[in-house]
């Protein structure tokens, strides 16, 4: 299986990965990964820690470490070219334009030493979205505002260690919104931040998507969240995609064996005979060193020697999945 099959979406989709890979030498830390997102809708990207989901959002913003090569193909709408295969000056110009992504540690993203509506206004600037400077300040004023940052104005004068980190994110989001993007990613936005920030980060991204028609692709390991900001949902497991489907269809009848196990590790009122949460046997190994096959088998409850062959991508159009042995089947 190297695609994934999706729902098409009426208006075209924003975003169409295909066969998506990402490798260090020999090892694929990303697999045959294929989605599409439509104008304006929120998918949800989930799977424990080293499934590769950071890795499928930095391919997808041309922004992979050094050593690591992608593979496939990546289409924004509106872009001519696939992204990949296009050189870093062409990049730029897709990047915080047509496509922004919002990281788990604003600090590291902003620049420390530059004043906050600076730092918004130069995007625009640079994108040409903005003629001058005084009209991009102005701008960068009215989007501290809309993140719903108190005072905007002493806000934009601040520096990024002056504001708190629910502040920063707020201001991480501004950045990637300053073009008006087609497509926001969102790697764990708000797990830096404490519960209530957390809340109030999420009904933001949600509300400014929903009003500027921005498709999301929202990263976390936290499932109420995708419950919370998502539509639709794919679930990761070393570097391929498992399952994927609407969100409601997807938690309240998961086929895949780990998003089953993934659904009953999130809720917290599932305890075992010792009081303990229950969480998925064994952990997720490092790339390369996943068996043959269904790369779950090995911590799998329902595993036989049907699974040592990859299994075939199966399910309806709209809810898919690659399992053998999936929930509700006999074995
Ligand atoms: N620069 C790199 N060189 C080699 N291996 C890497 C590199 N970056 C990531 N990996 C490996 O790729 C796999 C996927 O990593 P990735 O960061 O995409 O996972 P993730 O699902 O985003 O996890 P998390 O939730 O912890 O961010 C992991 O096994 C990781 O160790």
């Amino acid at each position: 299986m190297t695609h994934v099959p999706d729902t098409a979406v009426a208006t075209g989709p924003v975003l169409t990965v295909d066969d998506l890979g990402v490798q260090v030498g020999p090892v694929h830390l990303v697999q045959g990964v294929g989605f599409t997102i439509g104008s304006g809708e929120r998918v949800g990207l989930i799977g424990e820690s080293g499934s590769g989901k950071s890795l499928t959002a930095l391919a997808l913003m041309g922004l992979l470490p050094e050593g690591l090569r992608a593979s496939g193909s990546i289409r924004l709408r509106g872009v001519p070219d696939d992204l990949l295969g296009t050189g870093e000056r062409r990049l730029a110009k897709v990047r915080g334009r047509t496509v922004s992504m919002v990281f788990q540690e604003p600090m590291t993203a902003l620049n420390p030493v530059m004043r906050v509506g600076d730092q918004v206004a130069e995007v625009m600037l640079l994108h040409g979205t903005r003629n001058s400077r005084a009209e991009a300040a102005a701008a960068a004023v009215d989007l501290l505002d809309r993140v719903r940052l108190p005072d905007p104005r002493a806000m934009a004068r601040a520096f990024p260690h002056q504001l708190s980190g629910g502040q920063r994110q707020r201001v991480m989001l501004a950045i990637a919104l300053a073009n008006d993007p087609a497509l926001l990613i969102c790697d764990e936005p708000t797990t830096a931040l404490d519960v209530t920030v957390q809340a109030q980060m999420l009904d933001l991204i949600g509300e400014l998507a929903a009003e500027r028609n921005t498709a999301l692709l929202f990263i976390t390991h936290d499932l109420a969240v995708v419950a919370t900001v998502c539509q639709r949902v794919l679930v990761m497991y070393g570097g391929r995609v498992v399952e994927t489907g609407d969100v409601y269809d997807v938690f309240t009848t998961p086929r895949h064996r780990y998003t089953e196990g993934l659904i009953a590790a999130s809720d917290l009122s599932v305890v075992d005979e010792r009081g303990r949460l229950r969480t998925i046997p064994g952990a997720v190994p490092n790339g390369g060193e996943f068996p043959d096959g269904c790369l779950f088998r090995t911590r799998c409850p329902a595993a036989t020697t049907r699974c040592e062959r990859t299994p075939e991508w199966s399910g309806a159009p709209g809810h898919g999945f690659a399992c053998w042995h999936p929930v509700g089947e006999d074995r």
